[in-house]
């Protein structure tokens, strides 16, 4: 498990693009037939990545010894969506089929996780946030028509999207964890523009539906002192409370966030200004 100290504002902006990529990117999340998992110290969020192909992908106990416990959720809560195809997930003794697009939310406790993907031709991508959490909430799988959709944006601004929210408290009960996922319209290629920064809040962002020679121009900074990472298909950003995070593609794109901190209000948001920007 890679590990990401935080970082200061003032630290970031004396930062050069390599500099800001060890940082903030988070460059691979899959990897056939393993799981893959960056610990940011910032609220402690874990972003991960599963993709079973010729074999289940299991979660197991020596996961622990990264957080201290007995075993990876024994104090922790985990959302994931996939990206990719059709996968079954089993959660200590239930078993969820997890179709593309869609949600599962794991309660602090459980034991057991294994992943399988139901085509190797075709297999899962499971990108996941785990978080700290007290108490445990049900498991739960969420489909696209049961995330609270709101569309935003106009086309003649570039930024008309659709923003899916799965693990909000309108949905299910969590301890921390919301997540959920933007798409773009096409010809649409701005996200979070106008931005904002929640000082209450950490945020990561995962890219994805991209060609392979497209880019995402994600800018992170104070909102006065921009800076900007460019990411490709299937890469995430880790965006501290007091950044700016938004983004312009090459082309229209999807992403998924995820957040943890001190409330759940989603529209808890400190809107910039755009002539503040800098
Ligand atoms: O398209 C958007 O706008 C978003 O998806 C915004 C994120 O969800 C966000 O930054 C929530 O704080
Ligand atoms: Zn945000």
């Amino acid at each position: 498990m890679e590990i990401r100290q935080p970082i200061h504002s003032a630290h970031a902006k004396t930062l050069d693009t390599t500099g800001l990529r060890e940082q903030f990117l988070v460059e691979s999340l899959f990897r056939a037939d393993e799981a893959v998992m960056t610990y940011s110290q910032i609220d402690r969020i874990i972003v991960g990545g599963v993709m079973p192909v010729t074999k289940p992908v299991t979660f197991s106990p020596e996961l622990g010894k990264h957080t201290g416990t007995d075993f990876f959720l024994q104090r922790r809560e985990l959302g994931l969506i996939n990206v990719g195809g059709p996968a079954t997930v089993q959660v200590d003794n239930r078993n969820f089929e997890v179709g593309a697009r869609e949600a599962l939310y794991v309660g602090q406790g459980a034991k057991v996780l294994e992943f399988r993907s139901t085509d190797p031709a075709n297999p899962a991508k499971l990108y996941f946030n785990s978080a700290p959490a007290h108490t445990t909430y049900p498991h739960k799988k969420v489909t696209l028509a049961e995330a609270s959709p709101e569309t935003l944006g106009d086309p003649k601004t570039s930024n008309r999207r659709t923003i899916y929210k799965f693990l909000v408290p309108d949905v299910l009960p969590t301890c921390q964890l919301l997540m959920g996922m933007t798409q773009l319209q096409e010809g649409s290629l701005w996200n979070t523009m106008p931005c904002h920064t929640h000082d209450r809040r950490m945020e990561v962002y995962f890219y994805f539906d991209m060609a392979d020679n497209g880019a995402v121009f994600h800018m992170l900074g104070e909102p006065t002192e921009t800076r900007h990472i460019v990411v490709r298909n299937e890469q995430a950003v880790i965006s501290p409370s007091w950044s700016i995070h938004s983004g312009v593609g090459t082309q229209a794109y999807t992403f998924i966030w995820g957040m943890v901190g001190e409330n759940q209000v989603f529209k808890d948001m400190d809107h910039v200004p755009m002539t503040t920007l800098r």
